[in-house]
């Protein structure tokens, strides 16, 4: 099918991130409105839902006006899929122009737009799902023989994480402060209390649970799994190394992981990335063969090019220190969100699943600076900038972004999550509205 340009916003062109096939959610205010509202990305504009709730709670079946005009998506998130699928069917007919109803007063530009918080996040998790970054970590933490746990290769592996520390692109980040091992080569020295040194980044996607929560004790089963997830983001998943490697055995990460998780503001459908479906770079899972609950039949990822830049306070432009992709993953989506509630665990609209650092093969492809620098052993050069890195400096930006491009289908962006490293003990400003926190 070839790609359906708008009439009314002609800057949505296929190359466009935001091209008629993304039309992805998230939520906005402006100067002259800052009531938060709805809205989807078109081009350059933003469509304003609320501005044009008549029209579409008219022509989608069980859409109410709740769910276009809240000032979050947990209302739309909580419907069936047929109900989100229709509002994607309805919006593109109106873009694109063959529905009428629309003017160009109904949108407003990118450039005047705040983002916000798209969900309220009840629950977050965050997997284990790169082979790649599970073997390299395993081999640093606990040597070559022991890299990847016999469980690995059977079940994707995760923990429990905080949402209430899940903040949005351009918050500020503190570095944390916490007990880190007195003598590098001997834990039974005891520890020290410190502002964490080995502060990185993990390039991570997530995704929203969508469709009404399936009741405790019913598992979600692998043909309903596409209909129980909303959209995705791009995620950072900030963790402190030297925090992690005192206190994590025997039951995982906890306050290493627990002071910030960034996420993109916009959230994109699995249906928008349907014509980028991909297999994944395992290609098949056979070795073991997953136990049937979780075996998908249609064993597939998506090609999501991925790339994570810093940029130093003394740095004119951001260099790129990893360059990987959503294929990398070999526990997919789906696998995740049926095995995540195989004991009967209720998964709600609104919840968010993180990926996992998503590693590729090769060195330029690892997605974090814990492998990057290979625990401290060498130095990641950034650009010809002069600098170099092994962890991250106070004053670092560090952005992540991810896009998907195909001759003849219409380019699909998710934006980017872009935060500031502050020193440890910077005072934020009182209230991190919208999951947007500013230094004081
Ligand atoms: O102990 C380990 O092997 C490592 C655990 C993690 O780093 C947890 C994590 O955030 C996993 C990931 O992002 O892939
Ligand atoms: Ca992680
Ligand atoms: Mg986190």
């Amino acid at each position: 099918m070839p790609y359906t340009a708008s009439p009314l916003i002609p800057s949505a062109t296929a190359d466009h991130q935001f091209s008629t096939q993304n039309l992805p959610y998230g939520v906005f205010s402006t100067s002259s409105n800052p009531t938060q509202r709805i809205g989807v990305a078109v081009g350059d504009f933003v469509l304003d839902l609320t501005s044009c709730a008549d029209l579409l709670t008219q022509s989608v079946e069980g859409l109410t006006a709740e769910d276009v005009t809240s000032s979050n998506l947990n209302s739309l998130m909580g419907k069936e899929s047929k109900v989100w699928k229709g509002l994607r069917a309805q919006i593109f007919s109106l873009v694109t122009g063959s529905a009428p109803g629309l003017t160009t007063s109904n949108f407003v530009s990118l450039t005047a737009v705040t983002m916000h918080m798209p969900a309220r996040i009840g629950d977050y998790t965050d997997f284990y799902s790169s082979r790649e970054h599970a073997t390299n970590v395993g081999t640093m933490f606990r040597g070559i023989d022991n890299a990847l746990q016999p469980n690995w290769l059977h079940l994707p592996v995760g923990y429990h994480g905080r949402a209430s520390s899940v903040f949005l692109d351009g918050s500020a980040v503190v570095r944390p402060q916490g007990q880190l091992q007195k003598n590098k080569e001997d834990p039974k020295e005891g520890s020290i209390f410190g502002a964490s040194k080995l502060l990185d980044f993990e390039l991570e996607m997530a995704f929203f649970v969508g469709g009404p929560a399936n009741p405790p004790g019913t598992p979600i089963t692998m043909a309903e799994a596409e209909d129980r997830i909303f959209g995705l983001v791009v995620m950072n998943d900030w963790s402190s190394r030297d925090v992690q490697k005192w206190e994590y055995v025997p039951l995982g990460p906890f306050c290493a992981k627990n002071w910030a998780t960034s996420i993109s503001p916009w959230i994109v459908s699995l249906e928008a990335l349907e014509p980028y479906r991909a297999a994944t770079s395992a290609r098949e899972q056979k070795d073991p063969e997953p136990l049937d609950y979780i075996k998908d039949p249609n064993y597939s990822s998506y090609d999501i090019a991925l790339e994570v830049t810093i940029q130093g306070e003394n740095m004119s432009a951001p260099e790129t220190v990893s360059k990987s992709n959503f294929k990398n993953l070999y526990w997919n989506v789906k696998q995740q969100l049926v095995h995540h509630s195989i004991t009967g665990c209720n998964m709600s609209p609104g919840d968010l699943l993180g990926s996992g650092t998503i590693s590729g093969t090769p060195q330029d492809s690892f997605g974090s600076m814990l492998e990057l620098c290979w625990k401290g052993t060498r130095e990641v050069k950034l650009g010809e900038s002069g600098e170099v890195r092994k962890f991250l400096k106070d004053g670092d930006t560090v952005s992540m972004s991810g896009v998907c491009k195909k001759e003849g289908v219409g380019c699909v962006g998710f934006g980017s999550v872009t935060n500031k490293i502050y020193p440890a003990g910077t005072k934020l400003a009182a209230s991190g509205a919208n999951g947007v926190w500013k230094a004081a």
